[in-house]
């Protein structure tokens, strides 16, 4: 039985071909690609800088240079550049914040998604998208897959939602990869917050109800160098798998679990000499009260990933481990 998905992936891949009648194929090898990269100041922004490098020419204007927030402005760069391929980890990513900065949150995370799409099918590059278990509104028993149906309980899982629709819609040659919980040497995020509180407080207070899997930057980035090195090195870009896929690191924990994790990890890494062991509290998410609610559910089956492009993913708690003897100097 042929499911509504896969004939739905069945028409864009017959829209596809029929696009490519239209524009011959752009000869395309690591050797001559030219890379746009936003968001290199960013936590996966910045590990792509790294992992791309060995894939072709990157360009990471700033965002003075690219404003996301401003779509109306990109598409004179896109001209100016040309690139081969578009790789947009950039976004609006303050949850709390996008519940009352509605429309920069639409302009950044939908609105200039769309403008890239319409580029990239207009010049036959790829774009490929991050996106976000945040999508979900948590009440599935069991891990998301792709086809799940989205019902975001914030702006921003709205806004990034947008996001995703728009670049579906327009048709380009497109990765779209939703992932969970990111953390990195680089930029903010929960570990780093949590190092933080643990050295000013004597007790925390963790929400034990939300799951999902903490995933590193640095893995992000070094799988989607991985699938772009097949894309480069496929004569026939019109046969590469293109679309959504869930990707995030394997296992899962709670916030809770994610931050005693990162409390046993400096413990054994002597970060914090005076370790909290029973001071990091289970909480409901009902104790801990913000603007925007979150999924309890953000388990992402990464099924489809993983045998497409016959990939491992490691469990979340080496990244964990490696950030934290990263930052800890260890
Ligand atoms: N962080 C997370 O936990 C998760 C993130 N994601 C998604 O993964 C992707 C990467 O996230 P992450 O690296 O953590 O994000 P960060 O918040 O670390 O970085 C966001 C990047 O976007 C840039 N940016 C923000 N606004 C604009 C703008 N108006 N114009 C140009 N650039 C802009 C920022 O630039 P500047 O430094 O100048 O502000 C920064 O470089 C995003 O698509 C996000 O939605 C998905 C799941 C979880
Ligand atoms: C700091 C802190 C947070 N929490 C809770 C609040 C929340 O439910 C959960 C995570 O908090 P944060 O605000 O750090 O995480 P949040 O900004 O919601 O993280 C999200 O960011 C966006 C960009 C995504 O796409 C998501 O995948 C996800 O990573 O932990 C505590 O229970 N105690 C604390 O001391
Ligand atoms: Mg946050």
């Amino acid at each position: 039985m042929v499911s509504g998905q896969s004939r739905l992936d069945r028409q864009r891949y017959l829209r596809s071909l029929s696009r490519l009648d239209q524009h011959p194929v752009r000869s395309l090898s690591m050797q001559n690609a030219t890379i746009l990269l936003t968001g290199s100041s960013g936590q996966v922004g910045f590990e792509l800088q790294r992992s791309l490098s060995v894939l072709g020419r990157i360009e990471a204007p700033d965002r003075k240079t690219f404003d996301l927030g401003c779509p109306d402005s990109l598409r004179a760069i896109l001209d100016q550049i040309r690139p081969d391929i578009i790789v947009n980890p950039a976004a609006y990513t303050a949850v709390d914040k996008a519940e009352t900065d509605i429309a920069t949150a639409i302009a950044v995370n939908t609105t200039a998604p769309a403008v890239l799409a319409e580029w990239a099918a207009e010049h036959d590059a790829l774009l490929v998208h991050f996106s976000t278990d945040y999508v979900f509104d948590g009440g599935k028993t069991g891990c998301y897959v792709e086809h799940d149906s989205c019902n975001p309980l914030s702006v921003y899982g709205r806004s990034k939602l947008g996001g995703e629709a728009a670049i579906s819609a327009s048709g380009c040659r497109q990765l779209i990869f939703r992932t969970s919980w990111v953390y990195g040497a680089h930029g903010n995020n929960f570990l780093k917050t949590m190092l933080r509180l643990m050295r000013e407080r004597d007790e925390l207070r963790v929400v034990a109800d939300q799951f999902g899997a903490p995933t590193s930057a640095a893995l992000l980035a070094d799988v989607t160098a991985q699938i772009l090195g097949h894309y480069l090195r496929e004569g026939r870009p019109e046969l590469f798998p293109y679309g959504l896929y869930h990707l995030a690191a394997s296992g899962e924990t709670s916030w809770h679990g994610y931050a005693h994790t990162i409390n046993r990890l400096c413990k054994i890494h002597a970060y914090i000499l005076q370790c909290m062991p029973d001071s990091i509290i289970p909480i409901p998410s009902s104790a801990y009260p913000l603007p925007a609610p979150r999924p309890s559910n953000s388990r992402l089956d990464t099924s489809k990933l993983r045998t497409t492009f016959g990939l491992q993913l490691p469990h979340w708690e080496l990244g964990v481990t490696q950030v934290i003897a990263l930052l800890t100097n260890r």
